[in-house]
């Protein structure tokens, strides 16, 4: 996108929308046809020749009032279907049309809706819009005495082709006009020269031909909004901000985000720290799940980036503390798939004490072993949990329903839920649990939390469950304490070294083991897990790139915004220093801004200030802002 006006002190232009595809998600003579024909059985084909006409008019492959004429001998409406297309547009407006309301709303006397499309359908997005009615060019519909359509009025020159630019020329426009539309149609007006310049809006459709013919490529409205320096809602193009999605996230994300006008784009694995650092140029945010490594190094290479969001719980793969150091906001989904990791450790307990996998693979061998000789029942056994958090309050709480003894050690202070005892060191819970769960966080430190001395302190015969992170557990112990029947079982879902994809091969020291199951880090890998956390996880990353929001930021003060109204958001985040703030107020003092609402947080590390401002500043404020000694990051919202 490289078209903008001529001057910086250029004349605010006329702004000249097309309708179909751009101020609406849809194509009007579309969505007619699917009304008209939901109960035709020719509807399948008549439908396809009405999109295909449609298609060919805004390629510019056939005339417009040829095909116009076309597609209305193909339907047989009536004002019945047309009314009812009236009555639902509003919800079918483009969405960077309905977020820019307030654009539309401040500037109504310079905006014209020029479309071949029918003034009926029209009307109710120009009302919205606040367009009046002398500004909304389109056809007029003829209908016969049954309320049949006919046809249009063809003394309408918008029933032609090249009808917008004569209609448009009539309006006389007493200044610079751009427009903005998706179809050939539009080109043409560019052509005829009665538009300044033209934006092929892409938003719902690309044409080639259209866009090749255009001044610029817009993606939304924001970007055209953008490059005329008109008051757009925000202050960059939502459609410009890239989103990096790795390791399959959800596409329930994927469709959030685009939804508010961000470009999306996704890799179904991880990258090493090479690729991820070829690849986070220009990537304003990034999502990754447990197996991307977002490290100092690549931080450092990331020269746009504003947040991690990481689609789990664990953040042990981000370095927290030098993303807080460029100002990198870090998201996770703490809750989302609790529940998921939870039902799993419970039936895998139960299938390690019935002994259920060798049993299973002897049958698919064709050994029928039908023996009770070491299965157990959970009931009044202990469970031992390592890492009372999130999930280990909520494991206990299930064990304790199944009628398990349940122990647990934390190295910080949790209220015990039910019956659960609290005990004092790992090794008296070793001590006494039959089966030992791990769930402490990836934090370094607990690398090789179970190690051959741990294992020497279990109960013989116990079970050990790893859910939590693979370097936990020193895996070759595991397999020796296995071996010697120290430990009479394991699942283990976690791995110190975990393939990147699911293409990659695994290897590990407990394969083959007796009463051992491998799981390929699926604890939290349920439907329901992975659509609560999209949609979690993408509303945190919405809330900070909207509003400056954040909530549940695991690395940056955590301060809860509301929308942006009235004036600009200023954001600023710095290292936590003493006469930042007082620093921030002068250089907004000395512009002369008015503050309307101001917040302070700071964690030991670092400071968030944002400041809601009356609207006008100057830009050199910006780069005061910036200058402040100890700034880390600064943007503007609106
Ligand atoms: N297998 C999977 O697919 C999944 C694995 N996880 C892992 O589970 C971990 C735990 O998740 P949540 O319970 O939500 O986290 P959490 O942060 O709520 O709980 C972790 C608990 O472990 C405690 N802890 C840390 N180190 C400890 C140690 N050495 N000894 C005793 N306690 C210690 C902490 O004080 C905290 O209470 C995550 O950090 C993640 O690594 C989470 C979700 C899915
Ligand atoms: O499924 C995933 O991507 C990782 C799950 C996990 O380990 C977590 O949530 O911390």
């Amino acid at each position: 996108m490289n078209a903008s006006p001529s001057s910086a002190s250029a004349a605010a232009p006329f702004v000249v929308l097309d309708f179909d595809s751009t101020l609406v998600k849809v194509e009007t003579l579309d969505a007619l046809a699917d009304m008209v024909l939901s109960e035709s059985v020719e509807a399948d084909a008549i439908r396809t020749r009405v999109a295909r006409l449609t298609d060919q008019a805004m390629a510019g492959d056939i005339d417009f009032g040829e095909a116009l004429k076309r597609r209305l001998e193909l339907l047989q409406l009536t004002r019945t279907h047309v009314e009812a297309l009236a009555d639902r547009i509003l919800g079918e407006l483009t969405p960077s049309v309905r977020r820019n309301g307030r654009f539309f709303a401040e500037n109504a006397d310079r905006i014209i809706i020029v479309s071949g499309g029918f003034r009926e359908v029209i009307a109710p997005v120009a009302a919205e819009l606040g367009v009046a009615p002398e500004r909304v060019l389109a056809n007029d519909l003829i209908y016969d005495d049954e309320g049949r359509v006919t046809g249009v009025d063809e003394a309408n020159p918008l029933s032609r082709e090249g009808g917008k630019a004569e209609a448009l020329k009539a309006l006389n426009l007493p200044g610079p006009v751009i427009l903005i539309g998706d179809g050939w149609n539009d080109a043409v007006m560019k052509q005829a020269g009665v538009v300044d310049r033209f934006y092929a809006f892409t938003e719902v459709v690309r044409r080639e031909p259209v866009v090749a013919a255009a001044d610029a490529e817009a993606r939304s409205l924001d970007e055209v909004l953008h490059a005329e320096g008109l008051s757009g809602r925000w202050s960059f193009p939502r459609s410009r901000m890239k989103i990096l999605l790795l390791e399959n996230i959800h596409p329930l994300a994927v469709q959030r985000l685009r939804e508010e006008g961000y470009s999306v784009e996704t890799l179904k694995g991880a990258l090493d720290e090479d690729a991820l650092i070829e690849r986070i140029r220009g990537v304003h945010v990034l999502g990754v799940r447990s197996k991307t490594n977002v490290s100092a190094r690549v931080l450092e290479a990331a020269d746009k980036l504003m947040a991690v969001a990481a689609f789990c719980i664990g953040t042990n793969q981000i370095d927290l503390e030098a993303a807080a150091d460029r100002g990198v906001a870090a998201f996770n989904a703490p809750y989302s798939n609790t529940r998921s990791v939870v039902e799993l450790a419970i039936g895998l307990t139960v299938t390690l004490m019935r002994d259920v996998v060798d049993k299973s693979a002897a049958m698919h061998r064709g050994a029928w072993n039908k023996s009770a000789t070491g299965s157990r029942e959970l009931r009044g056994k202990t469970l031992g949990i390592v890492g009372y958090g999130a999930i280990g309050s909520q494991l206990s709480v299930l064990a304790e329903a199944l009628g398990m003894r349940v122990v647990f050690y934390d190295v910080v202070e949790r209220l015990a839920l039910g019956n659960a005892r609290r005990l004092r060191s790992l090794d008296a819970l070793l001590a006494e649990a039959d089966v030992v769960s791990l769930h402490v966080d990836g934090r370094q430190s607990n690398t090789n939390l179970m190690g051959p001395q741990q294992f020497a302190r279990m109960k013989p015969g116990a079970l050990l469950l790893n859910l939590s992170r693979g370097h936990v557990v020193d895996i070759g112990a595991l397999a020796q304490a296995l071996g010697s029947g120290r430990v009479a079982g394991a699942a283990v879902d976690v791995f110190p070294e975990e393939p990147r994809t699911n293409d990659d091969p695994f290897d590990s020291p407990l394969m083959g083991l007796k009463n051992v199951i491998l799981t390929p880090h699926i604890g939290g890998s349920t439907e329901e897990a992975q659509e609560a956390i999209a949609d979690f996880a993408a509303e945190r990353v919405l809330g900070y790139l909207n509003r400056g929001d954040t909530t549940f930021s695991v690395n940056l003060p955590n301060v809860q915004l509301a929308d942006v109204t009235g004036g600009h958001r200023l954001l600023h985040i710095h290292r936590n220093q003493a006469g930042v703030l007082a620093a921030i107020n002068r250089v907004l003092a000395d512009a002369g801004l008015n503050i309307l609402a101001q917040h302070l947080k700071t964690d030991e590390h670092t400071g968030y200030v944002i400041a809601d401002v009356d609207r006008d500043y100057d830009r050199a404020l910006l780069a005061d802002l910036k200058a402040i000694p100890g700034t880390l990051r600064f943007r503007i919202l609106h």
